[in-house]
């Protein structure tokens, strides 16, 4: 898609191609993300070119411009506005009715099982918790068999635990559910939990588009400044050390000891990795003088200032994977870091996104 649209102190200039899977729209407040959905939606009139699944929405050449209404869309707000007066089902079949959908009883139970909210159907919806409207609005969304699905901060409204209770909801959709969707956060978690692709926006422009693993390194992006900035590594469980309550994640360039909350050898995980946990040595600790679970080999990619003078972040190649290190500037001087240089990352904990 590609949108241009002017308003009197911002300008919205946007052009990505949206894989398949999670695209996470990330940045600032007022960067212009929201905008972006409206306008994918048709809310909001920008200049460009919208297409979704081989079919034109917006294109000014031709002028063709499909209204709201005609768009297969779904679109899932940070409150869900559920009707009161009607259960969890009655809100399901209005909206497919809505839609014009004929009444497709399997397609309505397979978003139901997708979301796992069967127990719920008779519910009246005031009385449900948070988590459980949000899973409902995310339902209700899809019971129209959209080509598309916008969710803007769908999780911002939720506490903590019922943030954590959503997420793995939102992992089985983007893993069973042929659909693109586009998804607006401002939570590092929530990105390196459910992007496969990040699109960071700045002042109504993308800044970059990738992979979240390659993306979130990036020591030209703000993104690595960030206070929760860190790297992702795919791996899988190769071992569960029972005695230790521990489980260890190989990935290509090393492998990692996390604390293992019922995992399953085989298992393939993301695994997030702060830039702050990790430290850096030339020399690797002798075996039992240190305290640090995992030590890996890596070579030094680049450095840049970090968000304080005081600090310093430094890419490091580690195999296939690339991580971040916030450590002083003064430890980086004293190293004599520099690209190229072979070092250790000494890695002091790294939490497990999935
Ligand atoms: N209806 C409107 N009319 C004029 N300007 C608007 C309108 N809605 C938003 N804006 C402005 O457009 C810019 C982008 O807003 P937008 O809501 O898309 O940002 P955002 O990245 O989604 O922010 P947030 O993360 O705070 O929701 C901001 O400068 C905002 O003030």
């Amino acid at each position: 898609m590609r949108l241009r649209l002017e308003r009197a102190a911002f300008t919205l200039d946007v052009d990505v191609t949206l894989p398949r899977g999670i695209t996470v729209l990330y940045g600032p407040s007022g960067s212009g993300k929201t905008t972006v959905l409206r306008c994918v939606a048709g809310l909001e009139r920008a200049q460009g070119e919208v297409r979704v699944a081989g079919r034109t929405w917006q294109d000014d050449v031709s002028g063709e411009f499909l209204p709201p209404w005609q768009r297969p869309l779904g679109y899932v707000f940070q409150e869900a506005s559920l009707f009161p007066h009607l259960t969890v089902a009655g809100n399901l079949r209005y909206a497919q009715r809505r839609a014009g959908r004929d009444a497709d009883a399997s397609a309505l139970q397979r978003v139901i099982d997708l979301l796992g909210i069967s127990p719920l159907l008779d519910r009246s919806t005031p009385e449900l918790s948070g988590g459980e409207r949000q899973r409902v609005a995310i339902a209700r969304a899809l019971t129209t068999q959209p080509q598309l699905l916008l969710l803007d901060e769908p999780l911002a409204s939720l506490d903590p635990a019922r943030r954590r209770e959503v997420l793995p909801w939102l992992e089985e959709l983007r893993d069973g559910l042929g659909i693109p969707m586009l998804y607006v956060t401002h939570s590092a978690e929530e990105m390196a939990r459910l992007a496969d692709t990040v699109v960071l926006m700045e002042a109504g422009r993308v800044l970059a588009s990738g992979p979240p693993a390659q993306t979130l390194t990036r020591l030209d992006l703000p993104l690595t400044r960030d206070e929760e900035a860190g790297a992702l590594l795919q791996g899988v469980i190769a071992q569960i050390d029972t005695r230790w309550h521990l489980a260890r994640v190989d990935f290509d360039g090393g492998w990692l000891w996390l604390r293992d909350d019922g995992l399953q050898a085989g298992e393939r995980v993301r695994v997030r990795v702060l830039a702050r946990d990790v430290s850096i040595a030339l020399e690797p600790s002798a075996p039992g003088t240190s305290s640090i679970q995992n030590v890996l080999a890596c070579t030094v990619a680049g450095l840049a200032p970090g968000p304080h003078p005081s600090q310093a972040l430094v890419a490091l190649q580690c195999g296939g994977h690339q991580l971040v290190a916030r450590i002083t500037a003064r430890a980086a001087d004293t190293l004599g870091l520099v690209a190229g240089n072979r070092v250790f990352a000494q890695v002091k904990s790294a939490g497990l996104v999935r």
